[in-house]
């Protein structure tokens, strides 16, 4: 069976790494077919290394996305919003598979991605472990269950780098809270607070960010009702874990119809 050629957008940032780890990793099935970053990164023209051993992969990071797609069978980016929009819209062009895991796009810019996915297969998600995709089903369930007596709060901290907040795992979670008690969470969400707030607003969904050290990031959802509180929490240890989901949607998505898809569909969770 032949191996799938995977492309990595961003290839220098953290995820890019780690991505560039896992594809080499997955070698059985997968190959590296190069990596791009920004035009003004210092990465520029310089080797592509295994993050592991050290080994030369013979490949030099590049800054044309047009010429990664062409080379691709899929390609995987994990750089900013206004990039990744770019990105989409290139897929969409060439046809090319594309997984999108970068945060923090405003609705115009997702609501683009959502237009390039009539032109190809892209599999977009705020997050691509395990885990994080089961605490989601997890928070809707709970949350289905439970009435407005519980107040939700979703606790999120990463790293002191991290540039969106709320995360967009923490922003899933509360999705996925509020589709769990059937509002919408743009008309619930109290995304920050400051100063004199006024009492809680009963069915709100309130999120709360902490910024500092490595964090890989740490999500908890907390209901809380008088006298009692249930917490589903997700620790992340390694970015690997991402690039593992990542690197599963790649091989997911090969050959898949034009359409917008997520973990849910990648992992073969069914709503309950
Ligand atoms: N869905 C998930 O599971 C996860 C999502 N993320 C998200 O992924 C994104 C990246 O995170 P992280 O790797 O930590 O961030 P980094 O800043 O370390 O990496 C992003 C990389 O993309 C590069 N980049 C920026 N613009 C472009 C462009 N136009 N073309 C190509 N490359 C570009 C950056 O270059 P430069 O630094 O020079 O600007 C950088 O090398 C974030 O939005 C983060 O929230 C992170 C982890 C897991
Ligand atoms: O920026 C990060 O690091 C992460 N971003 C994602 C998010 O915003 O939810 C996923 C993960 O928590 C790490």
């Amino acid at each position: 069976m032949s191996r799938t050629r995977i492309g990595i957008l961003g290839c220098a940032g953290r995820m890019g790494r780690t991505l560039i780890a896992e594809v080499l990793a997955q070698s059985d099935r997968a190959e590296l077919a190069g990596g791009v970053d920004q035009p003004a990164s210092p990465a520029l023209g310089k080797p592509i290394l295994d993050p592991v051993s050290g080994a030369d992969t013979g490949l030099v990071v590049g800054s044309d996305p047009h010429a990664l797609f062409a080379i691709s069978d899929v390609v995987i980016d994990f750089t900013c919003p206004t990039a990744s929009v770019m990105h989409a819209q290139e897929a969409a062009r060439t046809g090319t598979a594309l997984i999108i895991g970068t945060t923090g796009l405003a609705a115009h810019e997702d609501a683009e991605v959502a237009r390039a996915s009539a032109g190809t297969a892209i599999v977009q998600a705020a997050n691509f472990s395990l885990g994080v995709n089961l605490l989601v089903a997890l928070t809707e369930q709970v949350s289905r269950l439970l009435n407005d007596d519980f107040d939700v709060e979703v606790l999120e901290m990463h790293h002191r780098m991290k540039v969106d907040a709320p995360s967009g795992t923490a922003l899933a979670l509360g999705k996925a809270a509020a589709a769990g008690r059937g509002v919408d969470l743009e008309a619930v969400a109290d995304r920050v607070r400051d100063g004199i707030t006024g009492a809680r607003t009963r069915g709100h969904i309130g999120f709360a960010t902490l910024r500092g050290g490595n964090v890989v990031g740490d999500h908890t959802v907390i209901f809380a009702a008088d006298n009692e509180r249930i917490e589903l929490s997700h620790k992340a240890g390694d970015r690997a874990i991402f690039a593992r989901g990542a690197v599963a949607a790649a091989l997911w998505a090969h050959g898949k119809p034009a359409g917008q898809y997520g973990m849910n569909d990648v992992l073969g969770f069914t709503k309950a």
